[in-house]
């Protein structure tokens, strides 16, 4: 399908507790937005936040079949709402990072005869495996984690090859803990996808190849040839390669629509199917980062992440391959407790309301009056702690603070020190062109942001629309089908630049460079390094 003015392109982010879709004209403008809710909008689940939290209070999962369901109901929703799909010149998406899919024998079949008067999870209800898949939230692989640095020589080792050293929520360990530990789903699986390729085999009707940049997050993808590293898949599950795949550079144009869809939903046969991505490579697309940009999303996880030219090694974080350039690269942070330990303040400070919060927040100065809060409801990836660690002026340990007011600032201030410090640790120095991108729902609370442009003493700017990651692969969509003819930089030029939100108080250095140095000593307090 030759793209025109009257294209449109798709986008799909199945994210942690929403399966959102994004509908964007020639010139990228946003058309139509449609969201389903996984707790609210399919109770069947019993899902808390888009996923079930198992008794060990480490394993934590999602219901494959919930993210088949929604896409049902999503579609027909983008249907009432008028969405013409005959228009659409090619689709992209994205999802969580790391969780993993396991394919039944068989289900191949299935994906190749969607029947278009029956419902997709209706027709996938057997499809899988494993009903339930581990998610990013899962930290139940820590043995795993061992085994693998071992076999290639210890964390540095595998940072250098994978980009990452290994962590409990990667694919990796995370299919390792599949073959130790219930083996019979391990044979009966004939592919395993990343929840992001797992959606594009969903609209491709055949298994779809996992991107480079998602695969980057696997502990398993060697980030300088961009193939499956054989040394690990090795260690990982006999076989386990052709479960996987070959992965493909993330702007990928891997083939027509099912034509499930064109039948079903009136799509145009020759609409394409662009590489599914992971939602922080996407949020990069969605917010065309430049170099002197921080991207901060401020989602169920927290993440920061900047672009880099060349790839480094680093034990704290990530290095993922880049999603719009195969050449380049992406540093990535993540702070597992985000939004809904935000929210846990809120709802046990301000009485669930965001309105008391900001204003708690507003009554409270820069620095606290020296207290700092450490909040992890569920165990932290920077640092690997779980609790709340509180510290006052003089630095003692408290069990709590004075007033609700002083931990409300606190969750925020600690959050935000995490991300600079962790940052400028990357080796990424502050200067007066560093621009702070923020997205993500907590993106539209201006008095959060306020704090984050006081942290960083740097301008904090957002974009037209808060999730930036849905915008990225629709974005996708339409470079996946131009890459050959247009760089990226040049197809986004004309999108509107991201709007002024903060600028840093005049004081903010002053009290926030100590209080930086402060969070380094605390938490190595708290991880026994001190
Ligand atoms: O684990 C993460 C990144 O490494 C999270 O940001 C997930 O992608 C959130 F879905």
């Amino acid at each position: 399908m030759s793209t025109c003015d009257e294209s449109t392109y798709l986008g799909f982010d199945f994210s942690t507790q929403q399966l959102k879709a994004v509908v964007v004209n020639n010139n990228l403008n946003i058309l139509q937005e449609t969201v389903v809710q996984y707790d609210s909008d399919l109770p069947e689940f019993r899902t808390t936040s888009g996923v079930t939290v198992h008794k060990d209070g480490h394993t934590v999962t999602v219901p494959v079949l919930m993210l088949v369901k929604a896409l049902d109901i999503l579609l027909d929703r983008l249907k009432i709402a008028g969405v013409d799909f005959s228009k659409v010149a090619a689709l992209s998406g994205t999802a969580q990072q790391h969780g993993s899919v396991y394919w039944q024998k068989g289900a191949y079949e299935k994906l190749q005869s969607l029947q278009p008067n029956r419902f997709l999870h209706d027709q996938l209800r057997n499809a899988f495996s494993l009903a339930d898949s581990p998610t990013w939230q899962d930290s139940s692989t820590r043995m795993q984690c061992q085994e693998l640095e071992n076999v290639v020589g210890g964390p540095q080792k595998l940072a250098e090859i994978t980009g990452s050293r290994a962590y409990e929520r990667f694919t990796g360990p995370q299919i390792m803990n599949m073959y130790q530990t219930k083996r019979a789903v391990y044979n009966n699986t004939e592919r395993i996808s990343l929840i992001s390729s797992f959606a594009c085999s969903l609209f491709l009707g055949n298994y779809a190849p996992i991107d480079y940049a998602d695969a980057s997050g696997m502990n398993l993808m060697d980030l300088q040839t961009k193939e499956w590293s054989p040394e690990i898949l090795q260690a990982v599950a006999p076989d386990v390669e052709a479960k996987l795949g070959t992965p493909v550079p993330s702007y990928t144009n891997i083939g027509p629509v099912s034509k499930f869809y064109v039948e079903r939903f009136g799509f145009n046969p020759e609409c394409r199917v662009i590489a599914f991505t992971g939602d922080n490579p996407a949020s990069l697309i969605g917010m065309c980062l430049k170099k002197d940009d921080i991207a901060v999303s401020l989602g169920t996880s927290d993440t920061l992440f900047l672009c880099l030219s060349q790839p480094k090694v680093i034990l704290d974080g990530h290095i993922l391959s880049s999603p719009v350039d195969k050449d380049a690269y992406m540093v990535l942070l993540c702070f597992k407790n985000g939004s809904l330990t935000r929210e846990r303040i809120r709802d046990t400070c301000a009485e669930g309301s965001w309105k008391l919060f900001n204003e708690l927040l507003n009554s409270t100065p820069r620095g606290d009056f020296g207290n700092m809060g450490l909040y992890y409801d569920t165990q932290e990836i920077i640092p690997f702690v779980k609790g709340d660690y509180r510290r006052n002026k003089a630095n003692v340990e408290v069990p709590r603070f004075s007033g609700k007011e002083i931990e409300v600032r606190a969750v925020v201030e600690g959050q935000f020190l995490a991300k600079r410090a962790h940052a400028e640790d990357l080796g990424f120095t502050l200067s007066k062109n560093t621009r702070i991108l923020a997205t993500g729902g907590a993106s539209n609370n201006l008095d959060i942001l306020q704090v984050l442009a006081d942290v960083f003493n740097s301008s904090v700017y957002t974009l037209e629309a808060s999730n930036s990651a849905m915008l990225g692969a629709a974005y996708q969509a339409k470079y996946g089908l131009m890459h050959q003819d247009i760089s990226f930089a040049d197809m986004t030029q004309n999108l509107p630049a991201p709007r002024l939100a903060c600028t840093p108080s005049k004081d903010a250095t002053e009290i926030y460079t100590p209080m930086v140095e402060r969070y380094r000593a605390f938490i190595k307090t708290i991880t026994n390094q001190g």
